[in-house]
């Protein structure tokens, strides 16, 4: 497995966001983890990406443990993570911005940097090279110097998307990717994390609450309810699952409460 989550338990002061979690992804995966609001999905990813450390259990990636590691030397190790919240410079093109996603791939000193010779002169090429790819495979081409900012939503995500690819990852989180979307710009992303794995090979983990998008994609889901894990399965196999149905019920009782 790539990624083993064992036993893991995150508390916040008293109140306990995740409760002895355990799962595990697959290369080549693309898993997903829903529940209602509240359930400890943000939680998971923030302990996956080293920003939270869990109290109790262990994370390893190909046999690294993650717990205690700083996001940073997360993203190094290969995982990378698209953001609900679109976090791109809006006065930078679309081209700079997916550029600049691969700066953890770049090493070579400020003079080099400066003097645009020796290795920052062939690595800036290679990300130049790099990114013009993932623009062609996303279909950014007539926007690639276009300023992010004038972009509509839907596009944004997908530069977003790139940023993210830039970074050459084997894990991706995708935090919500189609939160806030239209049919058609849900249906884009849907092919183009479907692309994602079937050509780049990147195992993805979605946090994301639109169901069918989960159901239609995903290998294997992952149910939490209160921070504890209450199915792993199949999309069919949690859909009919009499606990995932309670705690969905429960949560559209308490909306209209
Ligand atoms: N930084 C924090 N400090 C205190 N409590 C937190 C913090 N982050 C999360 N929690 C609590 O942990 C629990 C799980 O929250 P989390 O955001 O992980 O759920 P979620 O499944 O992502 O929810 P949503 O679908 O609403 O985004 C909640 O009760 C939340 O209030």
């Amino acid at each position: 497995m790539m990624l083993n989550v064992d036993n893991v338990s995150l508390r916040f002061g008293g109140a306990k966001a995740l409760s002895e979690v355990s799962f595990d992804v697959a290369q080549g995966e693309l898993f997903a983890i829903i529940g209602p609001n509240g359930a400890g999905k943000t939680s998971m990813f923030n302990c996956l990406s080293g920003v939270y450390k869990p109290q109790e259990g262990t994370i390893t990636f190909d046999g690294r443990s993650l717990v205690g590691t700083r996001p940073d030397a997360v993203a190094r190790l290969g995982i990378a993570r698209m953001f609900q919240n679109i976090e791109l410079f809006d006065n930078l093109t679309v081209l700079d911005n997916i550029k600049l996603g691969r700066h953890i791939h770049l090493r070579y000193s400020t003079i080099e940097a400066a003097l645009h010779i020796g290795r920052a002169r062939s690595q800036e090429l290679a990300a130049r090279r790099f990114a013009e790819d993932l623009i062609e495979f996303l279909s950014l081409q007539s926007v690639r110097n276009y300023p992010v900012g004038m972009l509509p939503y839907g596009v944004k995500k997908r530069v977003e998307l790139g940023r993210a690819l830039a970074m050459e990852p084997r894990l991706l989180l995708l935090d919500e990717p189609v939160a806030g979307m239209n049919v058609e710009e849900t249906e884009d992303m849907a092919r183009y994390i479907l692309d994602i794995r079937a050509e780049l090979g990147v195992t993805m983990i979605m946090v994301e609450h639109d169901m069918k998008l989960v159901m239609d994609l995903a290998d294997r889901v992952l149910v939490l309810d209160f921070g504890r894990r209450i199915a792993l399965g199949s999309p069919d196999d949690v859909q009919n699952d009499p606990a995932v149905l309670a705690a969905y019920l429960g949560e559209a009782g308490g909306a209209t409460a």
